[in-house]
Order: structure tokens, then C-alpha cells, then sequence
């Protein structure tokens, strides 16, 4: 699904990543983990090539991303669901709107039944009618998760998806995450919560990458 052999990435300043070497298999289960600042943000988005590599070669879907044109690139994140740290919507549109407007603006719909589960998975079925601006952080944060897996994508990718929430609410979306695992999306989650890797690893076999000093670990056992 997404291979990067040996990449570097830098800001202009000296090298963020060095000799990243990574395989995300379909249907596999990846944390990233790794202090503040390591570069976590960054990784992913050479995943969904918003930055290209400064040294070395990434593959999404078997194809190089410095060969791949910006349409090329639209097409291939279709396939792709990205929950950023930000959680950025339109302000003036309603939460479902918002849900739904990305699928509709590449000529795609989503299922009307669909969308009510998915509210009611994340908790946020009486608020399909807010606008986000009255959303506080955490009711941010599962919108922008209900959004990233509507269309069903093979890959989820998502930066701190539970930063701003509660234990129960955190193991809430890991479930929806392990369904979608189950169901052989692939799966990439930075987090600095060791508590919900361990919950997840009860439940299937996550493997946890690390970020230290530059280069990307496989982390121990340990966790
Ligand atoms: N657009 C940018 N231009 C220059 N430097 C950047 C840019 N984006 C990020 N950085 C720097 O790159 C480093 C890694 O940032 P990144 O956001 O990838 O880290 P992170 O591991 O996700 O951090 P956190 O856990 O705090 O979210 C940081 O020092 C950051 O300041």
C-alpha cells in the first residue's frame, strides 16, 4: 500500500527523517510513536505525498510519487482517509454537510444510513445540524475521524485522533478503528497514548513504529 525506502525529509534546515524504510502491508495496523517534534506529522504526510521526500523513494498504490501528477495524486488520495491534528472544516456548513461534501465534490455519495451510523459510532448524532465552530475539540476530533472513513478508504491515516479525548471516548474510536482493520483497511495512527496501543494490541496485532533520533524503529515488545 505505502513503501518508503530509504527516505530523508528536511524543512530546508538540516534532515527531520533519515533512512525511513517502512512497508505498510494491506490490512495492517501501525501506531507511530516518538516524542514531540520528532517528525510523526511530517511521516504521514509523505504518506499521502502533501510533501515529497528529499532523498529516496516512496510508493503509494505502487506508484513513486515524484512520477505522479497533482491529478494523479487527487485520484489516489480518494482511496486514502487522513485525520489531521488540526481538524480544519468549513465553518458556514453544517457537520454533516461537512462529512459528506469531500465523497460528493469527487463525485461520490455517501449512504444516508451510513452517515447516521457512523454520527452515532463517534457520538455526534444530535449535532448533525451544528455548525463546527460550535464543536468543542474533542467533538472536533471525532468529526474529522466520521469524515476521514466515510467512503470506506483502504488506508486511514490519522495524526493524534484522540488527543482531546476522554478514555471511553478514545477506546470508542479505536473500536471503529479495529472494525475498519478487520474489515482489511489498512491503518496508521500517531499517538503519543501508550494506554490505547496496548488496548489495541489486546485486540489485534498492532505494531508499533517509533521516531528517535531521525530514523524510524520498530519499537520493542514492551509496550
Ligand atoms: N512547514 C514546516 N516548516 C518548517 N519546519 C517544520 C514545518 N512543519 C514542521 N516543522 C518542524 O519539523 C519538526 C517535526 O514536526 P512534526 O509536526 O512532524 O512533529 P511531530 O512528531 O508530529 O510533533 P507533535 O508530536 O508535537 O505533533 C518540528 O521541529 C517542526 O517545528
Amino acid at each position: 500500500m505505502i513503501a518508503f525506502e530509504n527516505v530523508a525529509y528536511s524543512y530546508g534546515g538540516g534532515e527531520l527523517l533519515s533512512e525511513v524504510s517502512l512497508r505498510l502491508a494491506p490490512g495492517s495496523f501501525h501506531f507511530l510513536t516518538g516524542p514531540s517534534g520528532a517528525g510523526k506529522s511530517t511521516l504521514l504526510k509523505l504518506c499521502y505525498a502533501e510533501l515529497l521526500p528529499t532523498a529516496g523513494h516512496i510508493t503509494l498504490f505502487d506508484r513513486d510519487v515524484h512520477g505522479l501528477d497533482r491529478d494523479e495524486v487527487a485520484m489516489l488520495r480518494r482511496r486514502m482517509g487522513v485525520v489531521h491534528q488540526d481538524c480544519q472544516f468549513l465553518d458556514h456548513l453544517p457537520l454533516t454537510t461537512n462529512l459528506t461534501l469531500p465523497a460528493a465534490v469527487s463525485g461520490r455519495q455517501a449512504e444516508a444510513a451510513d452517515l447516521k451510523d457512523l454520527l452515532d459510532w463517534v457520538g455526534l448524532s444530535r449535532l448533525g445540524d451544528a455548525l463546527p465552530p460550535q464543536l468543542s475539540g474533542g467533538e472536533r476530533q471525532r468529526a474529522a475521524l466520521a469524515r476521514a472513513v466515510i467512503m470506506s478508504p483502504d488506508v486511514v491515516l490519522a495524526d493524534e485522533p484522540t488527543g482531546n479525548l476522554d478514555w471511553e471516548m478514545s477506546l470508542r474510536l479505536l473500536t471503529l478503528l479495529v472494525e475498519l482493520n478487520k474489515m482489511g483497511k489498512t491503518i496508521l495512527v500517531a499517538t503519543h497514548d501508550l494506554n490505547l496501543i496496548r488496548a489495541a494490541k489486546q485486540q489485534i496485532p498492532a505494531r508499533v513504529l517509533r521516531i528517535a533520533k531521525r530514523r524510524l524503529q520498530l519499537a520493542g515488545a514492551d509496550l
